[in-house]
């Protein structure tokens, strides 16, 4: 399958770009398998041409071993000046040079440390303990190196978070310290102590901290390597900024939203809420009742509890797969849908006149008791690095001229999260971690055909997994009998 690069708005994507990894290992194996080959034929070559000169040497100058020798001199050094201009592993590099329009690009890692720098926002996290692998009290197999704790400040940096910045340029910073042996290795991929020592006192600067600490670890590491003129360079370059003692910059407001409180730990509202089987909402019901959890009452919200089967799940994921596409929103400026740093995620449409697909809309239609007419298709969505969907409503009310309004959201739960990913309401004061096989259902308009603000919502960043969720937005229209418009 040709990827839809875009490898950070899904975790699934970035699974398969696996795959091209394999093949261009594979290549670059066999390209140094000829080039081995090579130097073990240039090897036997060798071999074989001082054995000629040792018996050209010995020669009586008799007519045939004169042959032989003028034969050898006319011949085989031409013929070996033919072998040494081929070029070895052509197809191989071919085949490398091929995949290199899908490796991804600047725009694939901004979008990454983007992810990164969400999640760490969000769930309030420390960086050096990032660094260390170790994400919301779980260690995971990943400690940093001085080249992408680097990577990762700089990015910070040029965000103008440096608070953050700074945790990840100390780490980087602390780690080279400990790693003398591999300084030339650094610097080789370009890495050197005076970028490091750079971003170090830049970002300090912008915090208005001392340079103190940097400028004396600096002294110190000199002395070591009195040699290194990189380092020079950067204490000189450091001792200048602090001479001058540069202004700090302007710092940009943090606008932390504890709003998304309700990210990192589970709320529910009050007590009047309760659980049932719900067998009214259609006459299938009563046979066949759903578990269902009663959320908030105005606006109304449900939690339906096992609903889908895995088997069901998987083939809705694997339907899904095979067209994954960057997710866009409508843009009321330009009028038009866009990619949006706000929706970090993938999806697919299913198409409606599949069996599982139509058998999805009866479902629905017993969960929600509403008319399916002319609703969007199902979308599944995969999410990607730091994947979310910043707060926003669901219903339009003519801020999308392209779409009918949607009267309710059923969002799908097609795999459980390990960790971050919870849907939430920040004005409702809810959230709802995924939980395979449920559905979640809430109303966007009020009786009367209006946007109810309240229902605002937002898909935290995932931390940990591939989440996958499939929506159904029903369309407001053919709802006249069955959610009549109320009088006041
Ligand atoms: O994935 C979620 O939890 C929410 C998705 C959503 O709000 C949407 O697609 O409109
Ligand atoms: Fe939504």
């Amino acid at each position: 399958r040709k990827l839809n690069k875009n490898y950070a708005m899904s975790i699934y994507d970035l699974g398969e770009l696996m795959t091209h990894n394999k093949v261009l290992i594979n290549h670059l194996e066999a390209y140094a398998d000829k080039l081995q080959q090579r130097v073990d034929l240039i090897d036997s070559y060798v071999e074989i041409m001082k054995e000629k000169i040792a018996r050209a040497q010995r020669m009586d100058h008799d007519p045939p071993s004169c042959f032989s020798f003028m034969r050898h001199m006319q011949f085989d050094w031409p013929n070996i000046l033919w072998y040494l201009e081929q070029q070895p592993g052509e197809a191989q590099a071919t085949g490398i040079s091929l995949l290199y329009s899908d490796l991804p690009t600047t725009k694939d890692l901004e979008e990454t440390l983007n992810g990164l720098w969400r999640i760490q926002t969000i769930y309030n996290l420390n960086g050096s303990d990032m660094a260390k692998g170790l994400l919301m009290g779980v260690q995971h197999n990943y400690s940093t190196t001085p080249f992408e704790g680097y990577t990762i400040a700089k990015y910070l940096a040029k965000w103008g978070d440096y608070a953050k910045a700074k945790d990840w340029i100390s780490v980087a910073l602390d780690l080279y310290q400990a790693d003398e042996d591999y300084w030339d290795l650094y610097e080789q991929q370009g890495l050197s102590a005076e970028n490091l020592y750079e971003l170090y006192v830049e970002v300090l600067n912008n915090l208005s901290e001392d340079k103190e600490r940097p400028l004396s670890t600096m002294i110190e590491t000199l002395k070591r390597h009195p040699k290194n003129h990189n380092l020079k360079r950067a204490l000189t370059r450091l001792e200048m900024s602090h001479r001058i003692g540069e202004e700090p910059q302007e710092q940009e407001s943090e606008d932390q939203d504890d709003f998304l409180d309700c990210c990192s730990r589970e709320c529910r509202r009050g007590s009047r809420l309760y659980c049932l089987y719900n067998t009214t909402a259609t006459a299938f019901l009563r046979l066949a009742p759903l578990k269902m959890e009663l959320l908030s009452l105005d606006p109304y919200v449900v939690l339906y509890h096992d609903v889908l089967a895995d088997r069901e799940m998987s083939l809705l994921k694997l339907m899904a797969q095979r067209d994954l596409v960057r997710a866009v929103t409508y843009n009321a400026t330009e009028k038009k849908h866009s990619e949006d740093p706000n929706r970090t995620t993938k999806a697919g449409w299913l198409d409606p006149s599949h069996n599982l697909i139509r058998r999805m809309g009866i479902l629905t239609e017993d969960m929600s008791n509403l008319d399916l007419e002319r609703s969007e298709d199902f979308q599944v969505l995969n999410y990607g690095i730091g994947g979310h969907y910043a707060v926003h409503p669901d219903f339009f009310e003519g801020s999308n001229p392209e779409l009918p309004d949607r009267v309710a959201t059923l969002l799908f739960y097609l795999s459980d999260v390990p960790l971050g990913g919870a849907t939430v309401f920040p004005l409702l004061d809810l959230s709802v971690f995924p939980k395979k096989g449920a559905v979640l259902m809430w109303y966007n308009l009020d009786h009367k055909g209006q946007g109810m603000e309240k229902t605002i919502h937002s898909a935290c960043p995932v931390v940990v997994g591939s989440r996958w969720v499939m929506t159904k937005w029903v369309n407001q229209q053919p709802q006249l009998f069955r959610r009549p418009c109320l009088r006041e």
